[in-house]
């Protein structure tokens, strides 16, 4: 589904990533994590066409990336939501161009406002809402395109751990529901082991380590020692990257 060859980027003259090959099978999860600096979200932002390599190729659903696709959604970390439209609408912008009727509109939007706990806030503006509200708003305004690659920046780095727990739970419904190539950028461990079925490991612009999660999909993964054992694996080799 993605492919990255040898790819390179550069802030102006400062090389930041790569050069950096990976493949992503469609329909499957991948975590980034990595020290702050290492490059995850530059490398987000080339998956989501936002940036172009300096060198080498992307390749998403067999086509060369070459700009934003329509079907991938993002999620950045500033959410993105513009303060002067309500909930309803800033999830509705995101199907500006799609010549629904109102009617049509709202029996595409109201069942999905309906999933994520919005229903009630759908006349409210960002401001009026929580951190974990806005996250749930930047995501069902990316899923009301139903896309087939999805990209999260940090998607519920500003919450509590409860509602970040809720959140990672509505993310791996929403993906058992509707199965699309999801790469999210993480700094937490128990979110890359809870979320993410490949594991990668990033450093100075290169992956370290890509591990195969086993815990993958499980709800209650967390009621599990392996969990945490898989937690302590990688928070070991984050130390060791870092010692280098
Ligand atoms: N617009 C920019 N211009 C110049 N350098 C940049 C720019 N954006 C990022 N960088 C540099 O590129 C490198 C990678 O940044 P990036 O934001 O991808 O890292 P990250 O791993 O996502 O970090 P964090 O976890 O702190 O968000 C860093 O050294 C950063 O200073």
């Amino acid at each position: 589904m993605i492919e990255l060859s040898n790819v390179t980027f550069s802030y102006e003259a400062k090389r930041v990533l790569g050069p950096l090959s990976l493949s992503i099978q469609a329909g499957s999860t991948c975590a980034l994590i990595g020290p702050s600096g290492c490059g995850k979200t530059t490398l987000l932002h080339l998956l989501a066409g936002l940036l172009t390599p300096t060198e080498g190729t992307i390749q998403v659903a067999q086509q060369p990336l070459i700009a934003p696709r329509a079907q991938t959604s993002v999620i950045l970390q500033n959410l993105g939501l513009l303060p002067w439209k309500t909930v309803y609408d800033n999830v509705a912008l995101a199907l500006i161009n799609s010549k629904l009727s109102k009617v049509q509109l709202q029996d595409k939007l109201l069942p999905l406002l309906d999933t994520l706990g919005l229903k009630e806030y759908s006349s409210k503006y960002p401001h009026q809402l929580s951190g974990g509200q806005k996250q749930r708003v930047a995501i069902a305004r990316t899923l009301i395109t139903n896309p087939d690659v999805l990209l999260l920046d940090e998607a519920t780095s500003a919450l509590d751990e409860i509602t970040k727990e809720k959140l990672q739970h509505l993310i791996l419904d929403i993906y058992h529901q509707n199965p699309m190539t999801l790469v999210f950028v993480t700094h937490s461990i128990e979110e890359a082991v809870f979320l993410g079925q490949t594991i990668i490991i990033m450093n100075n612009g290169h992956i370290s380590h890509t591990l195969s999660n086993p815990l993958f999909g499980c709800n209650d993964a967390k009621e599990h020692l392996d969990f945490y054992k898989q937690c302590l694996e990688i928070r070991k080799l984050l130390k060791e990257d870092q010692a280098l």
